[in-house]
């Protein structure tokens, strides 16, 4: 389980190597979850589709700071190494539907990825998914500890590469999405 400092909106998640493993510890990891915690390309792209009126990204976090203990481990980068972390609600119709946090090791800062200091409301997925050299490495899938009906109750993760740079990507799902039908 990762620990989270106050300020973040995203909450303590138990990590599974896989959505079959974590559904293999919690049968109810069915329907809408198992199609989100699963879903593959943008998922901005995913939820732009599902959308009447707009979809727009709200940055709640942005700056340098510590990762936790696990996402430092996750990543391969020492610990008391900070990198650039972003934590945004993706939000459709207004409502927000994912909670997202990103941690950009240093070393990714350089180059073309000095960009990545500097979305803001830009969608960290559509710069991804338009710059071919980077790709997704396998989905985590997760159970959020503690979880009131209002916060996310499962989540993903997964480290986006190029050439020999990364970064760490988790998307927490809120109820609002999950309780929409597919
Ligand atoms: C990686 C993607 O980018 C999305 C947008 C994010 C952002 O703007 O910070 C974070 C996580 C993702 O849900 C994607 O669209 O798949």
């Amino acid at each position: 389980m990762s620990n989270r400092n106050a300020r973040s909106i995203v909450p303590a998640v138990r990590w599974y190597r896989s959505f079959r493993q974590a559904r293999l510890n919690h049968p109810g990891l069915q329907g809408t979850a198992a199609f989100w915690l699963q879903a593959e390309g943008s998922l901005t792209r995913h939820l732009q589709l599902r959308c009447r009126q707009h979809f727009h990204v709200e940055v709640a976090n942005e700056g340098f700071s510590l990762p936790t203990r696990d996402e430092a481990l996750t990543l391969g980068i020492p610990h008391r190494q900070r990198a650039w972390v972003r934590e945004v609600r993706l939000c459709g119709d207004g409502a927000p539907w994912v909670l997202a946090r990103t941690i950009i090791p240093l070393d990714t800062l350089s180059g073309r990825g000095r960009r990545l200091r500097h979305l803001g409301r830009v969608p960290l997925g559509a710069w991804l998914f338009s710059h071919r050299e980077w790709s997704r490495g396998p989905l985590q899938a997760g159970l959020c500890r503690e979880a009131r009906p209002d916060e996310p109750h499962c989540a993903r993760r997964s480290i986006f590469t190029s050439h020999d740079h990364s970064l760490l990507v988790g998307e927490y799902f809120l109820p609002e999405l999950l309780a929409q039908p597919l």
